[in-house]
């Protein structure tokens, strides 16, 4: 199999944890595009869709999965997304679409986080996929040195603007020995919007697809 067809399968057997009757968190990205096209496949037994990105919500749409805002919602029972990376605690950097505030956002407000990769997203550390952060374009410089300072090396993301208007600076080499307080120290920068370390709330259940089949692994 190759690596579009085990994110298929992972994204697949996502659809094992879509409650009846429920309205789902819906994440970004390639993984993610099987899984909304699964969905397709059991619209008729979902409420609904609460999306993380522009590009999730016109695949959706397309689907003719209803779209809800989440303004208008307390609780999600579940939310399905990919990663870039995802560690042995199930701490992930997400963000390489582009989509990690609106990602974070739905993610927190949902009961269960399912993650769905390919094996290649397992990691012993994370940082070998540089971390995305997304900042307010006039403190981009400002963000920049303090990333600096932390030791990382930022490298901006040419031509590319989030769907909340903002910028994508992608920290290369950072040392991620504790992808909790480190997603603190970031998100203190004054001018950043988040960070691609979700390790305050990581996963809990992780689905990870490999040449032998879907493993189903659950946090603790
Ligand atoms: O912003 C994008 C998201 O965090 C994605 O979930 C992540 O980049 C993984 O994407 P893909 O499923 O395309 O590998």
């Amino acid at each position: 199999m190759n690596q579009d067809e085990l994110k298929k399968a992972a994204a697949l057997a996502a659809l094992d944890y879509v409650p009846d009757g429920a309205i789902i968190g819906v994440g970004t990205g390639s993984t993610v595009n099987h899984f909304i096209d699964g969905l397709a496949t059991i619209k008729s037994r979902i409420a609904g869709a609460v999306s993380s990105s522009e590009a999730s919500s016109a695949r959706l749409r397309a689907h003719g999965i209803a779209l809800l805002a989440l303004t208008d919602i307390d609780e999600l029972p579940v939310y399905v997304d990919g990663a870039d990376e995802i560690d042995g605690g199930f701490a992930m950097i997400k963000g390489g679409g582009g989509a990690l505030t609106r990602e974070k956002i739905v993610a927190a407000v949902a009961r269960r986080f399912v993650c769905i990769c390919d094996a290649s997203k397992r990691v012993a550390t994370l940082g070998r996929f540089p971390l995305p952060v997304e900042v307010i374009p006039m403190a981009v410089r400002h963000v920049a040195r303090e990333l600096t300072a932390l030791g990382g090396r930022p490298q901006l993301r040419e031509g590319f603007v989030t769907d909340n208007g903002n910028l994508i600076l992608d920290v290369h080499d950072l040392v991620i020995s504790d992808p909790q307080a480190l997603e603190s120290t970031i998100n203190q920068i004054t001018g950043v919007v988040t960070n691609g370390l979700f390790a305050r709330r990581g996963a809990d259940v992780l689905l990870l697809a490999a040449a032998g089949g879907v493993e189903r692994l659950e946090r603790y």
